[in-house]
Order: C-alpha cells, then structure tokens, then sequence
C-alpha cells in the first residue's frame, strides 16, 4: 500500500472510471512476474492483468484451462511486490468460480488475502451472475470478460470473432448492461466487431476495455509478451509488436554462447 510509497498515487478503480469520464483513454498490460510487472507499473500503464494466459506464456500450455488457483496466487503475489501505481487485476482461473457462487467467493478472497491485489476478473455473462455478485457483496472489485471468453474455447471450438450474428451480439450488449447493474467496475471485451464495441461502450458509464475489439472501447490490453515480440508465433490480426524481443534475446544468448566456446567470456576483468 502507499504506507511505503507516499509520493506515489495509487490507481483505484474509481479512476479507472473517472478516466472513462474524462474521455482519456486507458492504457492495460498484463504481467506475471515481480520484474516485467516494475517496468509495466513504471511505464505508466493504469491496469496490470495477472491473466490466466500465463498458463500459455509462462508454462506452455495450449490453453488457459490448467492453471490452478495457487499458481495465479504465486503469479500475483509476484506482480502485487512489484507495482507502486496501477490498478492490479487477477483473473480468476477457470473451475474456481463457475460451479457456485460460495466457491466464486472463496477463490476470490483467497485471491485478496494472500496477494495483496486489488480486483478479479472473471469470464461470463448471466451464466456467471450470482457468483460475481457474491463476490462484489464482499468488496472484491470485479472485471467482467465478455465476447471471446477463453475459459470455454471447447464450447465454442475456435478463437474465431464472437457476437457477429445480431442473437449473440444482442446477448453481449445484454450481459455487459447487466454487469454494470450489478456492480462492475469495468468489462474487458475480446475479439468482438468494432461496431458491437463503439455501440457498448457509448451504452454504458463503466469503462470498457478492448483486445480485438477496435478503436472505440475506452481503454486497451495485449499480452505484454505479445507487444514485445517474444513469441514469433502468435499473430492474429488485433496484435501491434512494439519490439522484436525474440530475436534481440536470441542474438544476445548467441552471443554469450560464441564468447563462452572461445573462452572470450570471462575476461581477467571479471575474475577476482
Ligand atoms: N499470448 C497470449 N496472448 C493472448 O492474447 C491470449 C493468450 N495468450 N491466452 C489467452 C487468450 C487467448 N487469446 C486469443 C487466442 C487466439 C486468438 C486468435 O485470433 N487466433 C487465431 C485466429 C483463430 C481463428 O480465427 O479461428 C490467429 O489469427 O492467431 C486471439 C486471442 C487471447 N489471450
Ligand atoms: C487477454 C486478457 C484480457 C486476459 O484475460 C489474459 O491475459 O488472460
Ligand atoms: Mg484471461
């Protein structure tokens, strides 16, 4: 808390909405460890994601399914150590809150207790309504996820757009209304058409923010790991690359293996 760090203003989720007021767009990353998450919260970023895609991007999983409820806990007890400023959102993982509504709760405290942070996130609409509701009655801010929810890829089958046909995008519009009611700080809408995304977010007070989803959400999120090209592999259309860390890593561990085989590496400088 900012006991230790006074100088600096915390992000609550109260400016999240403000930002929405103000017409200021809102800048979200996702992180998973103490290192990558100080250069995110010291860039400047407002929302730090703890997202379940660290069971992709950390432990090589072809899904978001595996991930279990102590590993996130590890993730976000590293990444809540580290940030001094932004809002920290941890994603409940999946089969930890879909079940019922007392185990919604559960995980979420456990979430609250033992890392430190300050607001979940979890995937659904009005399939997931009393269980996000029984978080919210205990304080816990809560991030809605509509649109491509990967948590039920077997569901649908692809990563493919979501809400194109008028019923599903009349469901969305419906469930991200109805997440505003019950008391939502805020709806991360993934893979929808831009249009779906304008329209949502000119309906609603609470911020949206958007991966995939166009220009017009209030605020945006990529994968931090994506941004930073460190994976070469994944590159759907909605995906900027501000860097190309994979081939500056790969040139740098080259380089250190080349100095190693040809014993240029160490020098006398660096002996004792
Ligand atoms: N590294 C990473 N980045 C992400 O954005 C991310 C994750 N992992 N894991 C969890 C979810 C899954 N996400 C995804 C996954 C795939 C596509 C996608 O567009 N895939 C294909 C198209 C598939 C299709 O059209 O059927 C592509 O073009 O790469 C988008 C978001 C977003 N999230
Ligand atoms: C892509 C974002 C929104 C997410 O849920 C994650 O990183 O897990
Ligand atoms: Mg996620």
């Amino acid at each position: 808390m900012s006991v230790h760090n006074p100088d600096v203003k915390r992000i609550t989720t109260r400016v999240i909405q403000e930002l929405k007021s103000k017409g200021e767009k809102i800048s979200a990353l996702t992180a998973y460890d103490y290192s990558l998450a100080r250069l995110v919260d010291a860039a400047g970023v407002e929302i730090i994601l703890v997202g379940d895609s660290a069971s992709n991007v950390m432990a090589g999983h072809e899904t978001t399914l595996p991930i279990t409820l102590d590993q996130m806990i590890y993730h976000a007890t590293s990444v809540v150590r580290a940030v001094k400023r932004a809002l920290v959102v941890v994603d409940l993982p999946f089969g930890s809150y879909q079940g019922n509504s007392s185990e919604a709760l559960r995980s979420a405290i456990r979430i609250m207790k033992e890392s430190g942070a300050h607001s979940v996130k979890m995937e659904g609409g009005l399939e997931v309504k009393e269980s996000i509701i029984r978080v919210l009655s205990a304080g816990v801010p809560v991030m809605g996820h509509l649109g491509l929810t990967p948590q039920s890829i077997y569901k649908f089958g692809t990563y493919a757009v979501r809400a194109k046909e008028e019923t599903e995008a009349q469901k969305l519009m419906e469930d991200a209304k109805m997440l505003e009611d019950i008391g939502c700080f805020g709806v991360v809408l993934e893979k929808i058409p831009a249009a779906l995304t304008k329209q949502v977010s000119e309906s609603l007070t609470i911020p949206t923010i958007g991966i995939g989803a166009g220009p017009d959400a209030d605020g945006q999120i990529l994968v931090l790991h994506d941004l930073l090209g460190i994976n070469k592999e994944f590159k759907p259309r909605f995906l900027r690359r501000y860097a190309d860390l994979h081939d500056i890593i790969t040139q740098a561990i080259g380089h250190y293996v080349d100095d190693v085989k040809d014993r240029e590496f160490p020098s006398k400088e660096e002996a004792y």
